[in-house]
């Protein structure tokens, strides 16, 4: 089966390979190339160029992009996109005054979630979860991860993952799952969170690993949930059982998570709102990537990543939408970009960059997506016809998606 896309007004993210993620200045640079074509061949890129160099192709069905722009498709590498309802009234709570954190201490926020989802059945839990992926899909993003962390029971847990394992089966899209255990110590654990961590470490980690439900480990490292030492703790046990961290941290408050994280060689550090100077130093010459969250700055209120500082530093950054019921319950990454170019001061370029090739490393799979690179799978986004790349981010709020490939195929 093949596809050729002709008269592409302009192919974006081009590379002749992409081996390693974008840093700092890298950033900046995002290949394209004018007035071109691509072919699509048993659902990986094939071959592209200029169409002016248009080689004649048999049995090839065409597809006319005069005026739209080609690219990789968007790659979402931090989602908590399996829960169960919704937390309106939380949202309400806050317009009227309370905080986020203050929520959670009321016995709101994740726990609330949690309690939710314990209540809903693995086929109802599947059928909502399903229908956001569904939603997001035809949004632009072609690869996804997502967390565990609403169970808090060793059963909720494994059910939740269970929903994750299907939903990579019934779609074609690559999806990565953490287990997230240590999200919020339960409230039958209130003063107890050391029993929670030992039930995760000792039972929750081994049957998760026994039924090959993750790829990776992540904690809440954060004032009021989970300490330095737990993570230690939990990423130690997690690395044990060969799931490599992913971790949330500095989201409120920095306590020295980030250090912790690279310790363990995490394949990357997310939010990251509050960031002190040893963090940046501390991600310094890692394989740790940072992960920036801006829509759950946005619905929340609180600071946005210090991209700049991040970048400026020489480090490399991704986005990702974070879509969730509590903090975030968005998962349009074309909104994502745009924050992160209005209110991060990100270019174009770097929101990009990185949506695609440094989230495709935050979700291990460069080496097959996130870069209009040969071989690699055309997961693409066709868009409609805009003026250039940049008038995505700077038209925030409209998706200029005409359609969405996964491995060649239109959605
Ligand atoms: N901060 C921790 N976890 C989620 C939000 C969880 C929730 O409020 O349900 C996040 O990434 O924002
Ligand atoms: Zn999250």
């Amino acid at each position: 089966m093949k596809t050729i896309f002709k008269n592409i007004k302009q192919l974006v993210q081009v590379r002749e390979k992409t081996l390693k993620p974008l840093s700092g200045s890298e950033m900046k640079q995002l290949p394209v190339i004018d007035n071109a074509w691509l072919l699509v061949e048993d659902g990986k890129i094939a071959d592209f160029g200029k169409m002016q160099d248009l080689p004649s192709f048999e049995g090839v069905s065409e597809v006319d992009a005069a005026g739209k722009f080609l690219l990789p498709g968007w790659i979402d590498s931090h989602t908590h996109l399996v829960y169960a309802g919704n937390r309106e009234q939380e949202f309400i709570d806050r317009i009227n005054g309370l905080t986020y954190e203050e929520i959670a201490e009321k016995g709101g926020g994740i726990v609330n979630s949690a309690i939710k989802l314990q209540e809903t059945s693995e086929e109802e839990l599947y059928l909502q979860s399903a229908r956001r992926l569904e939603e997001v899909m035809k949004m632009g993003t072609t690869a996804i991860e997502i967390k565990s962390g609403y169970g808090l029971t060793t059963a909720a847990e494994l059910k939740m993952l269970r929903v994750i394992k299907k939903l990579k089966e019934n779609y074609k899209l690559p999806v990565k799952a953490t287990f997230l255990g240590a999200h919020a110590i339960p409230p039958e654990y209130r003063n107890d969170k050391d029993g929670y961590l030992d039930l995760l470490v000792n039972e929750m980690i081994p049957k998760v690993a026994e039924e090959s439900l993750a790829n990776y480990v992540d904690i809440f490292c954060e004032k009021g949930y989970f300490s330095v030492e737990d993570t230690h703790r939990v990423l130690e046990t997690g690395q044990k059982y060969g799931l490599r961290p992913k971790i949330h941290v500095n989201q409120f408050n920095a306590i020295g998570g980030i250090k912790a994280a690279v310790a363990h060689n995490a394949l990357s550090v997310d939010h990251l709102e509050v960031m002190q100077p040893e963090d940046i130093e501390a991600l310094k010459g890692s394989g740790t990537m940072p992960v920036a969250l801006p829509s759950c700055s946005l619905f929340l209120g609180i600071p946005y990543s210090p991209a700049r500082q991040i970048l400026d530093a020489g480090l490399p950054l991704a986005l990702a939408t974070d879509y969730n019921p509590g903090s975030t319950p968005n998962g349009n990454m074309n909104l994502v970009i745009s924050l992160a170019c209005i209110k991060m001061k990100m270019n174009p370029e770097e929101a990009i960059n990185a949506a695609t090739i440094n989230a495709a490393y935050a979700m291990d799979i460069l080496d097959t997506h996130g870069s209009i690179t040969r071989g690699k799978a055309a997961n693409l986004i066709l868009t409609e016809e805009i003026p250039s790349y940049g008038f995505l981010p700077y038209s925030f709020g409209a998706n200029h998606i005409d359609s969405v490939y996964i491995n060649g195929k239109k959605l």
